[in-house]
């Protein structure tokens, strides 16, 4: 975390821990990159000053608020076990040019829902929007239906355009804030049964 916030501010930002699962060659890798040197979520309000002359990409977008209050690690080795209490949020990823990774999304969502004992917040995102219509294998209507049943939201992003990838943390971070803020919720109203 690179810092010049005070002490004060530093303990109130929280860490949250975000898994990207996909079939080979998605992207995952490229995807965290790009997200780190977005810096959202890592950097401090004047690094995001300086990111908002960047053009051609969406970190303008960045949210000061959001990055004063939260940090992320992203984890992309698909070893969801290993890694299961320490995960919050996780983002299942596919290639719009790789059918075969498309299906394999409703394996990762299974997978996760059986090995998770709590809710997890899981979104499905689309990589490689930048690819040209002839490389296209997946439309963004199927990507929409198949997010839709699985119960998850649903984006199409570029790593390679920096086009969506600040927008696509961004939600799985407020999904995880929102779903802590329920846990506890339930919690504090089982506490009280007791
Ligand atoms: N056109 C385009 N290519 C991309 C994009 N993201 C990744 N790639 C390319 O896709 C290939 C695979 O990217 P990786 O990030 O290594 O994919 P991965 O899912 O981590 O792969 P594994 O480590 O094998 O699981 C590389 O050649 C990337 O440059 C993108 O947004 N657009």
């Amino acid at each position: 975390l690179h810092n010049s916030s005070s002490q004060n501010e530093d303990c109130c930002i929280q860490k949250f821990n975000i898994a990207i699962l996909g079939a080979s060659g998605v992207g995952k890798s490229r995807l965290a990159r790009t997200q780190y040197l977005n810096r959202l979520f890592f950097g401090t309000i004047e690094d995001n000053k300086e990111l908002s002359i960047r053009e051609n990409d969406d970190s303008r977008r960045s949210d000061p608020e959001l990055q004063a209050k939260f940090m992320i690690e992203i984890l992309d080795n698909n070893i969801i076990e290993q890694n299961l209490n320490e995960v919050h949020g996780v983002i299942i990823a596919y290639s719009i040019s790789d059918y075969e990774s498309f299906l394999e999304v409703e394996k990762f969502f299974k997978e996760i829902k059986g090995v998770y004992q709590k809710e997890v917040p899981i979104i499905v995102v689309a990589t490689k929007s930048d690819l040209e219509s002839s490389k296209r294998m997946v439309s963004t209507k199927d990507g929409e239906i198949l997010a839709n049943r699985l119960g998850c939201l649903f984006m199409e992003v570029s790593a390679k355009k920096n086009k969506g990838v600040n927008e696509a943390f961004t939600e799985l971070v407020q999904l995880i804030e929102k779903n802590m803020i329920e846990q506890e919720e339930v919690q504090r109203f089982r506490a009280k049964l007791v």
